[in-house]
């Protein structure tokens, strides 16, 4: 559905995009993930064809975005993070202003309009004036705004920034709806917003590609059987010795357990070696039965940070989203 292939963008000497390249399917839900400054928007303003690319070119359904812009543009629907809404209108003669724009025939407004309302939940809002709703709602207002037209793919920037848990909840919901009939993409710096929603996630970092997966097998690949988390019963020092015997091990941490008699050990395993059985039987002629073994997954947030090593900055960002 779109490609973009060897995208660059500079901003003066400043390389926003550095040589990106990923593919978008049909009928997903794209996840694009990086810290602040990471080019996630200008990524997203070159794609929807509001700038021009210094290098690389994107193509949508075929169609180069600067060589066809009007049909290009015309399979997409873009929600930018600040949603160019005018507040002295109201709802039903924004979409109005809004679908004359896109230039959708005069006999196909209303209809359109009725159903991106319906999506949306805005019937009952339609005479109200746009300053005065709240922010979820005039959200609401900028995605019947990208829904009108029937594009193919819809691209949302940062589209919870600012609302309240209740609000983000609903647009997430809607969200995820919006993925039965069209491909969507969605920037976000949040992680818990981009794994319950997106089926796949680009993540981005200093303009470059880092990682493309899905949430499962992005922390799935990270840790692999490398790390195994233990609770045994036992003497400790038992448990430690047998452990000892254990090739691979690289190292075997400690930690108190809930459970009485027993022992909880987080053990790392160098290379990418499966070293349970060994484990087990080590443990078995010792007679110290292993309660729990398990391996520990990295969530999608560790994954974010160990590939962009931005740590701080992350969390700070983190912090005012959830605000
Ligand atoms: N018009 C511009 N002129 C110069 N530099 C720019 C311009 N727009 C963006 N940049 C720079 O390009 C880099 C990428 O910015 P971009 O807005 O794409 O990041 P982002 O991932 O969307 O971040 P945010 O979460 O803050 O929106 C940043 O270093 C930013 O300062």
């Amino acid at each position: 559905m779109i490609e973009v292939k060897n995208l660059v963008k500079k901003y003066g000497d400043h390389t926003a995009v550095d040589h990106l390249n990923f593919t978008v399917e049909k009928g997903k839900i794209y996840g694009f993930l990086g810290p602040n400054g990471a080019g996630k928007s200008t990524t997203m303003n070159m794609i929807t064809g509001y700038i021009a690319s210094t290098e690389g070119e994107i193509l949508i359904d075929g169609h180069n975005i600067l060589d066809e812009p009007e049909v290009a543009k015309k399979k997409i629907g873009y929600l930018p993070e600040i949603p160019p809404l005018y507040q002295d209108m109201t709802v039903l003669e924004y979409l109005k202003f809004a679908a004359e724009l896109k230039a959708i025939p005069k006999e196909k407004r209303e209809k359109n309009i009725k159903e991106v309302m319906s999506t949306t939940k805005l019937e009952d809002m339609k005479r109200r004036l746009i300053k005065n709703l709240s922010k979820g709602y005039k959200q609401r207002v900028g995605l019947a705004q990208a829904l009108l037209g029937y594009p193919e793919v819809i691209i949302l920037d940062e589209p919870t920034v600012g609302l309240d848990p209740k609000q983000i909840i609903e647009i997430r919901d809607l969200i995820k709806s919006l993925g039965q009939k069209h491909t969507v993409i969605l920037s976000s710096h949040i992680l818990s917003e981009v794994s319950a929603v997106c089926d796949h996630v680009l993540i981005i970092d200093k303009g470059k590609l880092v990682a493309s997966d899905t949430p499962e097998n992005l922390s799935k690949v990270m840790t692999g059987m490398n790390s195994l988390e233990l609770t045994v019963k036992g003497e400790e020092a038992v448990i430690r010795d047998a452990l000892g015997m254990v090739e691979n091990i690289e190292n075997i941490a400690y930690h108190s357990s809930m459970t009485e008699g027993a022992h909880d050990f987080t053990i790392k395993i160098s290379g990418d070696m499966d070293m349970r059985e060994n484990i087990f039987f080590a443990l078995s002629e010792v007679k110290c039965p292993i309660l729990r073994m398990q391996p520990t997954n990295m969530s999608l947030e560790e994954v974010f940070l160990k590939l962009t090593n931005d740590e701080g900055k992350m969390r700070d960002k983190e912090m005012e989203g959830e605000q």
